[in-house]
């Protein structure tokens, strides 16, 4: 009768997961946030997820709706802004893009782990609302090697190396607040840095792992 009783407990303690928590990463550009989340993609691939966007472009040759984005025409876009929807939001060429609270959430329901690249604007939302995420800061060794290495990546110009440089300066400084970021980990030796933020979420990967068996 107990051992029943504990294969019963055993089951629906199975079928009751946790949802994960999202994890934001932020830093300035260049710090190496892509280069990170994309190990721990390639090693944890049941994992983690990244949510899917809003946009307001056209779909392009290929893409699915729900699947790169969710298309969506402008005054729509505006209307969930207004009803405040967004974690964030951005214009580029013309086009509104956002992250939406509910995209995050759909991320979790599937069992994985949301990751979110944002910026402090982004970082400030997601704190504000109920998602509880884990939020890890990644830093730099210095202003100078981060000027070495947005040079070395050869993705941007000059006029574009100059303004991310300038938005790093105050990314640095709001990182320094206090009760902002629940990890900062510096970014000198990119194993080093990896293994760091292995370690920051080791639980997190234990447990959604778990979950898929
Ligand atoms: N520890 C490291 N040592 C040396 N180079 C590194 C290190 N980490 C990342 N890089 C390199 O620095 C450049 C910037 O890294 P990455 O593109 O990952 O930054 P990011 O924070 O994602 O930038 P963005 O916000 O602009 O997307 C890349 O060329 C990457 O290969």
């Amino acid at each position: 009768m107990i051992s029943h009783l504990r294969i019963g407990f055993r089951t629906f303690a199975t079928m009751v997961s946790t949802k994960s928590r999202p994890i934001v990463v932020s830093g300035p550009s260049g710090s190496g946030k892509s280069t990170l989340i994309n190990q721990l993609f390639k090693e944890y691939p049941t994992a983690f997820s990244f949510s899917v966007s809003h946009t307001t472009r056209s779909p392009r040759a290929g893409e699915q709706n729900g699947r790169e984005y969710h298309f969506v025409p402008q005054d729509q876009m505006k209307k969930m802004i207004s009803n405040g929807d967004f974690l964030e939001t951005t214009e580029f060429s013309s086009n509104l893009y956002g992250t939406s609270k509910k995209a995050v959430e759909d991320v979790a329901k599937t069992g994985r782990i949301c990751v979110l690249d944002v910026d402090k604007q982004g970082v400030q939302n997601i704190k504000k609302s109920d998602l509880h995420p884990l939020c890890i800061y990644i830093s730099p060794p210095s202003y100078e090697i981060l000027e070495k290495r947005l040079r070395a990546r050869k993705t941007d110009d000059e006029s574009a190396i100059g303004r991310r440089l300038k938005e790093s300066k105050e990314s640095m400084e709001f990182s320094k607040q206090p009760g902002v970021y629940d990890h900062i980990i510096i970014n000198d030796k990119l194993d080093v840095a990896y293994k760091d933020l292995k370690e920051v979420l080791r639980k997190d990967i234990e447990t959604v792992l778990k979950q898929h068996k």
